[in-house]
Parts: C-alpha cells; sequence; structure tokens
C-alpha cells in the first residue's frame, strides 16, 4: 500500500499570537502530509484539553517516542484507525493527556500525507471525485471581545458574507473590500483611530457596538453597489465571554448596558430585523440553551443562528442542541474534538438534521491551509477564516486555487 507510514515527526512551531503550538510531519512509503493546530481565545468549556500541563515541549516527546511507534507501519489512509490509535493513547475522555491539538495535528497529517501518497489533492481524496462546491467565505472585519483590547466593543466579530459573489475569487475580494472601507468609516467615527488590528486580523475599534453595526451595514451596502453584488452582515458574539453568572446578565461592558437572556433574545432580534443579518454565533452562553432555541424559533426562517461554544463540534452535544431545537447552524472546529473522525461525524449529524456546518479557523492560527479542504471535502456552504493577515490568508488563497482545479466548479447553496 502507497500510503503506510514510515516516520512521524513533530516540531514546536509559532501560531498567530506568537503562542507555542504543534506542527507533525507524516512520511509515508510515497508521500508526505503536515499539519499544524490552531488555538483558540474564546474557548467552550467542553472543548478537548489543548495540551497537557506541560504543553507543546510535553508532547514533543510524547509524539517521538509513544505515538510514532504506534503509527509506524499503518497506512495513512485509514484515518479512523488512526484516530482510535490515537484516542487509547491518550485514555481520557477529554484528550487531556497527550491534547486535541496533538492528535488533531496528527490526523491532518495522515490525511494529508495519504492524499499525497495517491497524488491527489486533500479535498478530493476526502471528498470524492464529484465535489464541485466552494464554500462562501465569512470575513471578519471588526474585532471585539477576547480578540481585542480595552474600549473595543464587546461583541467579538462582525464579519460579512458576499452571497451574491458568483466565485469564491469574486468573494473574497469582495471581503477585502469591505475591509478596507470599514477602515475609512471608523476613522470618520474616531479621528484617534490608529489602524489597530485584533487576533483574526480585524480593525479594533473604539466605538459603540451600536455604531459598529450601523458601519458595519453601510460598509456592506457601499460597497456591495459598487461591485454589483449583495453583501450580508454577519456577527459572532461569542456570548459565553461577557454573560456575568452571578448577575445572570450578558454585560455589554462598552455600552453601560446588562441584559437578562429575555432581554438578549430581543436584542438580537431587533439587530437581526434591523440589518438584515445573515448569521448569528454564539449569541448566548454556551449553558443557554433556553435563549438560543426561543431566538431560532422565532428568527430561524430567515438568519442561520449558529453555535460555536455551546457545541464545540460535539456531535453528543449537537444531538441536544438538535432535540432543544437550540440552532440551525453550527461551527466546525476539528481541534474542539481533537480528531477528522470526530469532526466528520458531527458534520453528518447537522447534515442529517439541516444544521449548516461551517468549517473554521481559530483566533491563534498558522498557515495551514488544511481547512480550506476540509470545507470543499465536507461540502459546508460557509467557510470562517478571516478576510486578510497571513494565516488568514493562507486558507482564502488555497480555496482560489482549489476553484482553479476543479472541472466545474460553483459556489456552495446557501439557506436564504
Ligand atoms: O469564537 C470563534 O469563533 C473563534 C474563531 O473566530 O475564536 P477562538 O478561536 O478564539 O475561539
Ligand atoms: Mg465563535
Amino acid at each position: 500500500m502507497d500510503s503506510i507510514i514510515e516516520d512521524v515527526r513533530v516540531r514546536k512551531i509559532l501560531d498567530s499570537r506568537g503562542n507555542p503550538t504543534v506542527e507533525v510531519d507524516i512520511l509515508t512509503w510515497n508521500g508526505f502530509g503536515r499539519a499544524a493546530a490552531p488555538s483558540g481565545a474564546s474557548t467552550g468549556s467542553r472543548e478537548v484539553v489543548s495540551f497537557p500541563q506541560g504543553g507543546v515541549d510535553q508532547i514533543i516527546s510524547e509524539v517521538e517516542d509513544v505515538i510514532s511507534s504506534e503509527l509506524i507501519g499503518m497506512a495513512a489512509e485509514d484515518i479512523s484507525d488512526i484516530d482510535y490509535v490515537l484516542k487509547e493513547i491518550d485514555g481520557t475522555d477529554n484528550m487531556s493527556s497527550i491534547g486535541g491539538n496533538t492528535t488533531v495535528a496528527v490526523s491532518m497529517a495522515a490525511a494529508k500525507a495519504a492524499a499525497n501518497s495517491y497524488n491527489l489533492p486533500l479535498y478530493r481524496f476526502l471528498g470524492g471525485n464529484m465535489v464541485n462546491k466552494l464554500p462562501y467565505p465569512l470575513g471578519n472585519m471588526m474585532n471585539g471581545g477576547e480578540h481585542a483590547g480595552p474600549n473595543a466593543p464587546d461583541i467579538q466579530e462582525f464579519l460579512v458574507v458576499p452571497v451574491g459573489a458568483s466565485n469564491i475569487s469574486e468573494a473574497v475580494f469582495a471581503n477585502s473590500a469591505i475591509h478596507k472601507r470599514l477602515k475609512e468609516l471608523i476613522q470618520s467615527k474616531d479621528s484617534n483611530f490608529t489602524g489597530g488590528k485584533g487576533d483574526e486580523g480585524g480593525w479594533i475599534p473604539n466605538i459603540s457596538n451600536d455604531n459598529a453595526l450601523d458601519i458595519q451595514s453601510q460598509a456592506c451596502e457601499e460597497v456591495g453597489d459598487e461591485l454589483g453584488i449583495t453583501i450580508k452582515p454577519s456577527l459572532d458574539l461569542a456570548a459565553s465571554e461577557f454573560w456575568d453568572k452571578d448577575e445572570n446578565k450578558y454585560v455589554y461592558a462598552q455600552d453601560g448596558i446588562s441584559r437578562d437572556s429575555g432581554e438578549q433574545v430581543e436584542y438580537v432580534k431587533d439587530i437581526i430585523d434591523t440589518y438584515g443579518m445573515f448569521y448569528i454565533e454564539d449569541p448566548f452562553d454556551e449553558k443557554d440553551f433556553d435563549g438560543f432555541s426561543e431566538l431560532t424559533s422565532a428568527v430561524g426562517d430567515k438568519c442561520i443562528i449558529c453555535g460555536d461554544d455551546i457545541f464545540v463540534t460535539n456531535k453528543e452535544i449537537l444531538a441536544e442542541g438538535i432535540e432543544k431545537g437550540a440552532a440551525n447552524g453550527l461551527i466546525i472546529k476539528p481541534n474542539q474534538i481533537g480528531s477528522l473522525t470526530e469532526t466528520y461525524k458531527t458534520v453528518q449529524l447537522a447534515k442529517e438534521n439541516n444544521y449548516v456546518p461551517v468549517v473554521s479557523h481559530r483566533s491563534g492560527e498558522t498557515t495551514d491551509e488544511t481547512i480550506a479542504h476540509l470545507a470543499v471535502a465536507l461540502g459546508t456552504p460557509l467557510i470562517k477564516t478571516g478576510a486578510i493577515s497571513g494565516e488568514r490568508i493562507a486558507k482564502l488563497n488555497e480555496l482560489i486555487r482549489i476553484e482553479e482545479e476543479l472541472p466545474d466548479p460553483e459556489m456552495a447553496d446557501l439557506k436564504f
């Protein structure tokens, strides 16, 4: 078999925040795969543990001594067997002994090595010969919350989706045009704006949440008109980060306003109606299933209500959400669950239940481009991976290359 693993190598590399992360190389008889793990700042409490206590340094020897000897001789294409072996080596429920970032980097490197062994791009190896759909990019324009500094909006991500774009290149350049326009619009509101950017390359404005919403939608309209395509605003509130569990309130520090769960439902409904939001992620705390359900039953026919911290790419938690009607979309981050096999199962469950899967980067990223291939292979209609910055454009530019390779490329079908 061409994909028999001959060596597994591991190294400590930088992520985009300057923190250490892990990169894994897998060599097969006939190929090579390399993958690195990202890391979050606004993490869900039920995500698998990224690294054990000793951090990346600890797992370097673990991979060299234990993981590589188990994997050498296995076929890289047997991805679920490899993921099973990794889980056995870890031996915990939450990957705390070797870390979900370690296992996901090995899992992705193995898949890439398998693809390379057969001379196939990863999206084709995983997705088959018929894949031809490109995801719409959810581009991050302004950053707040945990991805920014003090005085930024509480809402973590002001995103846009170029729903009218007819190809991926048009889509990513529409997003970058909005990003440029927003710099001017922020400057017009705040003459002290220095052009500072957050973890994901979006601007960090020192303005209220409402002002940020206004200029976000203004930019969508102006640039949309200029380019002749519809561009819709979207948000990731990452509301777990400003939920005060003692007060039972969502605390908007920038605005000096607190809202209980019922008021939060009304506030978010109002935002969706006022601005014609296409997509809203994590509008409630990760434990507030009721808030999620109430909002989804009110607006789920016109807006994607997407769960990130609430579901953490975990199929059991997603099943609970489906039962409760908590959302109609979910974020897919392989390192939240620690393997490609589990990621795949969660996407399948989502699709069977009409939940829109959204493959996503993390706020701490590397130039690894794997998620671009995953979005195409898994057929997710959206990919969240920033708009500019080296570690974000690594994925966007890969999508442009993939589009060029596909014989009959089309943009994905969107729900609204
Ligand atoms: O909340 C999110 O969706 C992500 C990525 O945008 O942030 P983090 O990686 O910090 O969890
Ligand atoms: Mg999120």
